[in-house]
């Protein structure tokens, strides 16, 4: 019997082309081998008993497919309006923190892939690469891909304009507003382990205040209320999307105060736990919002029929931040565009085999819900 190694680690140098991509999960079990384990329950951790974080993908379980038939149609035709903008598929990559963390190229690898897509990246206000460096990563061919910034006011009004003119000035094409942090979530993983800023090497870039050059802490503000989503209106002419949004009453709000879009999300499971999965939330918001504006989704979206059921059930799009992660951590840009690759012919097969051509195509009643496990 040949020897094996008793190293499994695989080093990064030495890693042989990791082949094509099968199934997503491959890409969190791969990142588990290199990541940091205290990096890797920033990552995957969700708050308090992480109801919310399980609940997000498991949700998915209680809807079934009603397919239809006979309908032909060829080849599909994933290509989503919005926001003014054409994308190539309804999938975007939702925020997320600490790019550098899963990989040493970080939010440069990850917007090269996005860029090749040519979908939208949302840029973390936590990001570790300033915003105009991400900008920069996108290759001049790639022009249809697209930067979106997400922002956390700051409670310091002359700052928070300072960095959104910074994402306007480097392109971003959007303004995504998290409303749902206004105060951290209580992650159990990172303080039993202690993670509780960034590495030495590392910031967040976008903090970096314009005339001192010093980085600051993101604050969260429990005092944002609509007044301020009506100061950012009157400050930047860019699209609005508010990032967080569950109560119907909430989303009516965001209509009423000409918000351009709103996310259905809970964080990913990692503010308020106890909250329901975001597939659940949707319905009441589409109906809420009554077409006025786009629905987005984030949470839990790992597959094709994932983004089929939400795209019926109402969002114009989704978005996916823990996939990126582990695909980044994984197997750096290359993984990053394999992923969105895989998510893409996923969600092609499964409109196929659903009788759908295009997004517009799936409808509220080809989807079941309340299906018992
Ligand atoms: C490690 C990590 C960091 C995140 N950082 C941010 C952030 O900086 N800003 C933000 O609005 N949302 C952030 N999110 C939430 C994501 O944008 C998104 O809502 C969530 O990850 C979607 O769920 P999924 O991971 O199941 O796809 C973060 C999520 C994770 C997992
Ligand atoms: O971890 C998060 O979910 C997140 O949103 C965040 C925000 C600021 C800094 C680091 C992470």
């Amino acid at each position: 019997m040949p020897s094996v190694p008793a190293q499994v680690t695989p080093s990064r140098t030495a890693m042989a082309d990791p082949g094509p991509l099968h199934r997503l999960d491959d890409l969190e079990a791969e990142a588990r081998l290199r990541l940091d384990p205290v990096h890797r329950d920033f990552f995957a951790g969700g708050a308090g008993d992480e109801r919310t974080l399980r609940a997000n993908e498991t949700a998915f379980d209680a809807y079934r497919i009603l397919p239809r038939v006979l309908r032909g149609g060829g080849e599909r035709d994933l290509r989503t309006e919005l926001l003014g903008e054409t994308l190539p598929m309804p999938v975007l990559v939702s925020p997320t923190a600490f790019h550098r963390l899963a990989h040493p190229e970080g939010e440069v690898a990850t917007a090269r892939a996005v860029g090749a897509v040519g979908t939208v990246l949302v840029v973390s206000m936590a990001s570790t690469t300033p915003i105009e460096a991400v900008a920069e990563a996108i290759e001049p061919s790639d022009r249809s891909a697209r930067l979106w910034f997400q922002l956390y006011p700051q409670p310091d009004l002359g700052f928070t304009a300072s960095v959104v003119s910074r994402a306007e000035a480097a392109g971003c094409r959007a303004l995504v507003v998290t409303v749902d942090s206004p105060v951290f979530g209580r992650r159990d993983r990172d303080l039993r382990n202690g993670f509780l800023d960034l590495p030495p090497g590392y910031c967040c870039e976008n903090m970096r205040d314009p005339e001192t050059g010093r980085v600051r802490d993101i604050v969260m503000d429990a005092t944002l209320d609509w007044a301020r989503i009506e100061w950012l209106r009157a400050t930047t002419r860019l699209p609005i999307v508010l990032k967080g949004i569950l109560h119907p009453a909430d989303a009516r709000l965001a209509v009423a105060h000409g918000v351009d879009a709103v996310l259905v999300s809970n964080h990913g499971g990692r503010q308020l736990d106890g909250v329901p999965a975001s597939i659940d939330a949707l319905p009441a918001v589409v109906a809420a919002v009554g077409g006025r504006i786009p629905v987005l989704l984030d949470g839990g979206i790992r597959r094709g029929t994932d983004i089929l059921t939400a795209l019926a059930l109402g969002a114009v799009a989704v978005g996916v931040g823990r996939p990126v992660l582990w695909a980044l951590a994984a197997r750096g840009e290359r993984g990053v565009s394999q992923l969105l690759d895989l998510l893409r012919a996923e969600l092609a097969r499964a409109m196929t085999l659903a009788g759908a051509v295009r997004p517009a195509d799936l409808t509220r009643e080809m989807i079941l819900d309340r299906v018992p496990g």
